[in-house]
């Protein structure tokens, strides 16, 4: 009812919320609030007038208290003292719990700033196939549950801190309830209860988190599934535009009502189940029934001695509420205690987890050589870094190109059956022009994604420059290739670092970006954007900008378009939208990348991997990048993967036409077309298409 009032009351401020929110005006506050600018318009003024009402509703209670006791003889001294002693207790707490807060909130945010680099560390070493495997990622995300505005170490030594005050609580307490609540009549009988019940319902409670700690639940009645995802498909912003597009949405409706109504009623998401399902349990349940009788008994138990002695009932009346708040204050302090110690356990556990994650081994590892085992069998710690050889020898070779050869690889997807290629074996020579051709899902992406060893091969041997792949240290394996896969990223960082990633030892040099993006042809719309280089294509999730009831007419603030669709997940290039940029400009975005990592800055790489670079170009643009490809490469290895024969093939030193896993031609154009095959047969009907 209040709820639906308030919402009521909310709706009807942002209904009235006319007209523009201007930052800069008169009326609205400024705070800094940690690291955020946060603007505040005054409009409400019953929020200010609370506490003033408060103050007039206590002076009326004291007005009252004051005519009772003119009433009686009261020892002046005693209540001053009484009151002066009450109010010294109140301020001393306040006092010591602001005390607190200076010096835990600094420590939690030290400790805060202490741990995000050491999960960022963690989490940033992990190579493909361990950061894709679920066991890994469900050990991470134990490593870092969401505490509120807390790390797992910062509550590891707070409880420890509240363990012993609760501790020192506790003692103090009970020599307080012998004292005062010992010396009245019938303490015991009304002590007793309130224990009980304390404890009847903290038990019940600790059973039901008990039972809660490892759990698992399935449903499989159909609709329910496919309600849920339906909610999916309209919720997210991702799939809007396919539903706009093809006018999916009287479609998705009909469909919801049809599952909705053969739903049965009570078909609810899991966590809303069984809230109503212990809810249910406990209103039926005779545990609960009996704790409500004992919850009433000291009442009771006072009803039947007042009947006994009819005297003492004033005194009985004020002993019955000191005794039961204090027994009950006394219980709620012993059930402290016994959640603080239980959360200590669990939360040494976290830390725990905490440190083993910097442990996980990486699957994709280098065989460290003859020299290098021998060293740790003399117990020198070799760190993963140094492990196996260095590459190449010669620095100045990589600007001759790299070669590549296959011999016999074969390779399955982690958990896949299928193999994604089968005993593949080619040669690329220094300074090759390569292209792979062949049909979807034939095996292009998985060449490349071997090279740049994101993954190890089951069966055969890959060799750079006559070496071993797995023998090669992984840094420098890494340095002197350059990839650009099909489903690159953009990343959630300015539009300046996005291309400087490409070479992040050059990432401060803007010249060597500037010359990036127009070999990219990123530079014309990258400068018609508001904040330029500087701009973000869209703001990462938790540094978006915050609103809360604009009026209506906001569409821009803070120099940026007012975004009431909310939090967005984190954006990535390739298919999806990111704000404002079209997939061939995104796709500019990426290649400016991959030109700042091997064009503008010299002889660091000698391999470049382009898997379907062009995809999302303009013919113009196409043809444009492979001639400033061709020309600038000078004499680097390059692979391309593509589906789309002419502007490329023509020009390759060696062409691979990979169809199902396997490689069934190779040559130049001329040869393959010579030969007649499957090259031959699909170059023609891709020419078919011109004539
Ligand atoms: N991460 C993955 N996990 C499991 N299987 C995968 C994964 N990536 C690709 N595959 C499978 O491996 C096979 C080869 O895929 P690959 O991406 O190499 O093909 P492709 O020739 O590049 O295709 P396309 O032309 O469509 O890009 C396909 O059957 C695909 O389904």
């Amino acid at each position: 009812m209040f709820n639906s009032r308030r919402r009521r009351a909310q709706k009807q401020t942002y209904i009235e919320a006319k007209g523009t929110f201007d930052p800069h005006a008169p009326t609205v506050k400024y705070e800094k609030i940690g690291i955020w600018d946060q603007y505040t318009e005054q409009r409400t003024l019953v929020v200010s007038l609370i506490p003033a009402t408060k103050l007039s509703y206590r002076a009326q209670l004291l007005e009252i208290v004051q005519t009772a006791v003119d009433h009686r003889t009261v020892d002046s001294h005693k209540l001053f003292n009484a009151v002066l002693g009450s109010s010294v207790c109140v301020v001393a707490s306040r006092f010591s719990q602001t005390a607190v807060l200076w010096i835990t909130r600094p420590l939690n945010r030290y400790i805060r700033r202490f741990y995000s680099i050491h999960m960022f560390k963690a989490n940033a070493r992990l190579d493909v196939p361990t950061f894709d495997d679920p066991a890994v990622q469900q050990q991470l995300e134990q490593a870092s549950p969401q505490h509120y505005d807390q790390t797992i170490a910062f509550s590891v030594i707070s409880s420890i801190v509240r363990l012993f005050c609760v501790t020192l609580e506790l003692f103090t307490s009970m020599l307080v309830l012998y004292r005062v609540l010992l010396q009245q009549e019938d303490s015991w009988l009304l002590i007793v209860p309130s224990f009980i019940v304390m404890f009847m319902e903290y038990s019940s409670v600790f059973t039901a988190t008990q039972t809660e700690m490892i759990w698992a639940a399935t449903t499989n009645n159909k609709d329910f599934v496919q309600s849920e995802g339906l909610k999916g498909l309209i919720s997210n912003p991702i799939h809007r535009k396919e539903i706009v597009a093809s006018g999916l949405a009287p479609f998705i409706i009909k469909r919801f009502q049809q599952v909705v109504q053969r739903m049965p009623i009570g078909a609810a998401p899991y966590r809303q189940s069984i809230r109503d399902h212990k809810l249910m349990r406990w209103q039926t349940s005779l545990y609960g029934i009996l704790i409500e009788l004992l919850r009433g008994s000291p009442e009771l138990i006072f009803a039947v001695r007042a009947v006994q002695k009819p005297m003492t009932v004033p005194v009985s009346l004020a002993s019955l509420e000191l005794i039961t708040s204090a027994s009950t204050a006394f219980a709620h302090t012993i059930v402290r205690l016994a959640r603080d110690t239980a959360s200590i356990s669990e939360s040494c556990l976290a830390v725990r987890q905490l440190y083993q994650i910097n442990k996980i081994p990486n699957k994709v590892a280098v065989k460290p050589t003859k020299m290098q085992l021998e060293a740790q069998a003399h117990l020198t710690r070799l760190s993963e870094e140094n492990l196996g050889l260095s590459f190449p020898e010669n620095a100045q070779s990589l600007a001759s190109g790299i070669s590549v050869e296959f011999r016999n690889v074969s390779f399955r997807y982690p958990d896949s059956p299928e193999y994604a290629l089968h005993n593949v074996s080619f040669k690329i020579e220094k300074g090759q022009l390569c292209v792979i051709v062949g049909n979807n899902g034939s095996g292009k992406s998985t060449i490349l994604k071997l090279i740049a060893r994101l993954y190890d091969p089951c069966e055969g041997q890959i060799l750079v420059d006559g070496i071993d792949i797995s023998t090669i240290r992984l840094g420098d394996l890494r340095r002197a290739i350059s990839v650009l896969f099909q489903d690159y990223t953009l990343f959630p960082v300015s539009v300046k670092d996005n291309i400087a990633f490409g070479d992040p030892y050059h990432d401060a040099d803007f010249s060597k970006i500037e010359q990036a993006a127009k070999l990219g042809g990123a530079d014309a719309f990258i400068e018609k954007l508001p904040e330029k280089y500087e701009e973000y294509l869209q703001r990462p999730g938790t540094a978006q900008d915050q609103y809360s009831s604009l009026p209506e007419g906001t569409t821009t603030l803070f120099g940026r378009p007012v975004d009431l669709a909310g939090v967005r997940s984190a954006f990535r290039g390739g298919s999806t939208t990111t704000r404002g940029l079209s997939g061939g400009q995104q796709q500019r975005i990426a290649l400016s990348r991959m030109f700042m990592r091997s064009v503008v800055s010299e002889g660091m790489v000698g391999l470049l991997l382009f898997d379907e670079p062009s995809a999302s170009l303009d013919p113009t643009a196409e043809h444009d990048l492979f001639e400033r490809l061709r020309k600038l490469r000078m004499s680097k290895t390059m692979i391309f993967s593509s589906h789309r024969f002419g502007n490329l093939t023509k020009h390759a030193d060696l062409i691979l036409y990979i169809n199902d896993s396997v490689v069934v031609e190779e040559g130049t154009h001329d040869e393959l077309l010579r030969r007649g095959g499957d090259y031959c047969r699909v170059w023609n009907l891709q020419a078919q298409a011109f004539l």
